[in-house]
């Protein structure tokens, strides 16, 4: 997700400000122990101007040289102990700023909306919440100080060269004037490569996810060859970058130490000449080219830290460009509360498009009128694609309706708290997500506490209606770790976990897009049985897309070209809508002992 920021480094700063405000005290602690560490680098040749100048002269005093030794052995300590003061000051702040805007993004990327989540490559959020943060600590810790100390450092030293010599100074300086107008130019350049260079990191992470995640499919169509190419083609576009990255900083570092070298070279020329002329005294030569040497190392630092500094700049933006994309879901101002929660689910002339829908094109769900009487099953079919998906993810608010409106108990969802929404609807998809947890978390992740029932029973009673008992005999039990570290589980193990979780949760409203098609026939029916004794209290809406599904229901909706056509039962659908029978007849499943059901075997028929 590349972007191009044209903001400036001050823009960047201003918004990372209020993170570094409660640390700045010791981040210019740390600031002040290294601006010390330098000014005493500095003071060294001045020992040496008053050494050569008094003790060094002929008939100078002998304790003179010893004194200037102590004095230089302590001003080295000293400098020292302000470089281990500097870190010790900044280690905690940076630290703890990090993990605050860590915690701050990964708590953002939970509330962001469904929409933004498939917008953003997973690599490039990865990318920017472990590798864009640690770099902007390393900057903060480190770059930041060490520009303002260099900076300052430089200009002290230059000031005391002036005052030393203001001829020699004056050759110096002349040096620092294309520096600093190469420095503008490597500035434009040198940000616009480490922009692309973090984005196209990010990418490759994204690639790297992507097919560790796809690996089966990959090794199953034999494409891992395809997928190597298609990484390796990624992988040497990072490379161009980094190289023409690191060519550019080379230039400019070579410019910065080269330049004051040239000058240095010709000032000595030129004082030599000044002793000589006996316009200046050998201590002060000495201590000026000592005093150079001192600069030396700052100014050529000046090339890594500008770099350094431009790619935390490229990381803050990273950073709070995700930070301040809004949450298009969100609590209302005064959300209303549902006492004793019914169910009655009604859908008012509900449209939705998804936001990269093309212009022109009709709305996904074109006015969809539908009522779920509390405690009612309806199963909700339509041929594939018709937005079955869609339409039951607009419960739990995962996106919200773009017309109309959907109420529970009367209230529109929009008025009530998302997370109390949330408690009262519950989900399973057909594509199924456990984490690497245990049984246990994974099956109570969305439970809250259920008057009069510990956990335990909770846990066994969904396991038990998923006909979710294999995990008993898995080798910790329901301690068991599963999910992407743990142990594999086949689909329908997953989506029998999964059904639990929805069910542990102890909704009002269950939605449940297929939540049966990877179980076995055997499986499906005594899953289906132990549900119809839950579903009984719940208001349930659940895609179908096997007649058995269809069975459990109340009523049966079809929703054919963004509109809900028919409500009813299946019988009576059979009878009398086409459509439904159309639908019906291209499902997948083969007929099955569907038990004493009148209306499964009226499926039966029609599958026949
Ligand atoms: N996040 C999304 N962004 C954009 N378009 C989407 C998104 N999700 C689904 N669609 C599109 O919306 C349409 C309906 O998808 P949906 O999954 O709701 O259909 P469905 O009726 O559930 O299909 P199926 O029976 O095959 O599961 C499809 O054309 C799909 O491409």
């Amino acid at each position: 997700m590349a972007q191009t920021i044209n903001n400036t480094l001050f823009d960047s700063l201003r918004k990372l400000a209020p993170h570094i405000k409660p640390v700045l005290p010791r981040l210019i602690l740390g600031l002040c122990s290294a601006l010390a560490a330098s000014v005493v680098a500095l003071l060294i040749p001045q020992v040496y101007r008053v050494l050569i100048n008094t003790a060094l002269h002929p008939g100078g005093a002998k304790t003179g040289v010893w004194l200037a030794a102590a004095v230089v052995l302590f001003l080295g300590l000293l400098e020292v102990s302000f470089v281990w003061l500097r870190r010790q000051f900044v280690i905690v702040p940076a630290t703890t700023v990090e993990t605050k805007m860590r915690t701050g993004f990964y708590r953002h990327l939970q509330s962001l909306a469904v929409e933004f989540h498939d917008r953003w490559g997973s690599g490039q959020l990865l990318s920017r919440a472990m590798s864009d943060l640690n770099f902007m600590r390393r900057w903060m810790a480190f770059g930041a100080i060490m520009l303002v100390v260099t900076t300052l450092t430089v200009t002290i030293g230059v000031s005391l060269m002036f005052s030393m010599s203001w001829q020699l100074g004056l050759i110096f300086l002349a040096a620092a004037a294309p520096i600093v107008v190469f420095g503008f130019k490597f500035r434009r350049n040198y940000g616009r490569v480490s922009r692309l260079s973090q984005d196209q990191a990010g990418d490759l992470a994204t690639t790297v996810e992507e097919s560790v995640h796809g690996i089966r499919v990959l090794k199953a169509f034999g494409r891992s060859r395809e997928a190597l190419d298609a990484f390796s083609v990624q992988a040497q576009e990072l490379q161009a970058t980094e190289i023409h990255k690191a060519k550019s900083l080379a230039v400019f570092s070579l410019v910065v130490t080269l330049l004051p070298e040239l000058a240095l070279g010709s000032g000595l020329v030129v004082g030599i000449l000044l002793v000589a002329n006996g316009q200046m005294d050998v201590g002060t030569l000495v201590a000026f080219f000592a005093t150079a040497a001192v600069v030396a190392g700052p100014v050529e630092a000046m090339g890594p830290l500008m770099a350094m500094t431009l790619a935390a700049k490229t990381a803050i933006d990273r950073h709070f460009e995700v930070m301040d994309a809004q949450d298009t879901i969100k609590d209302p101002d005064d959300p209303k509360e549902l006492a004793n929660v019914r169910g009655e689910l009604v859908f008012h002339k509900v449209h939705f498009r998804y936001p990269d829908s093309l212009a022109g094109t009709p709305d996904m769900l074109d006015g969809v009128d539908l009522t779920l009487r509390a405690g009612e099953t309806m199963a909700l079919v339509g041929v594939t694609g018709c937005g079955k998906s869609t339409l039951l993810q607009l419960v739990p608010r995962l996106f919200d309706v773009t017309g109309g409106s959907i109420t529970l108990d009367g209230v529109d969802l929009r008025e009530l708290a998302v997370h109390d929404l949330r408690t009262h609807v519950s989900v399973a998809f057909e594509d199924t997500t456990l984490f690497s947890n245990s049984v246990r978390e994974n099956v109570l992740l969305g439970a809250a506490s259920h008057p009069g029932k510990s956990d335990e029973e909770v846990l066994t009673q969904a396991l038990d209606v998923a006909q979710a008992e294999f995990v008993y005999a898995l080798p910790n039990g329901v301690d068991t770790l599963i999910g992407e570290e743990g142990l594999s589980l086949s689909g329908g193990q997953r989506q029998r976990l999964a059904l639990a979780r929805a069910i542990a949760a102890g909704p009002t409203v269950l939605v449940l897009d297929d939540p049966l098609s990877a179980l076995d026939v055997n499986t499906e029916e005594r899953v289906e049985a132990r549900l119809r004794s839950v579903l009984q209290s719940t208001t349930t809406l659940i895609v179908a897309h096997r007649p058995s599904t269809v069975a459990m229901a109340d009523r049966v909706a079809v929703l054919q070209e963004g509109r809900i056509t028919a409500v009813g039962t299946h019988t009576h659908l059979l009878a009398t809508h086409e459509h439904y029978r159309y639908v019906l007849a291209s499902l997948s499943e083969e007929p099955k002992d569907l038990d004493s059901d009148d209306d499964l075997d009226d499926a039966q028929e029609v599958i026949a």
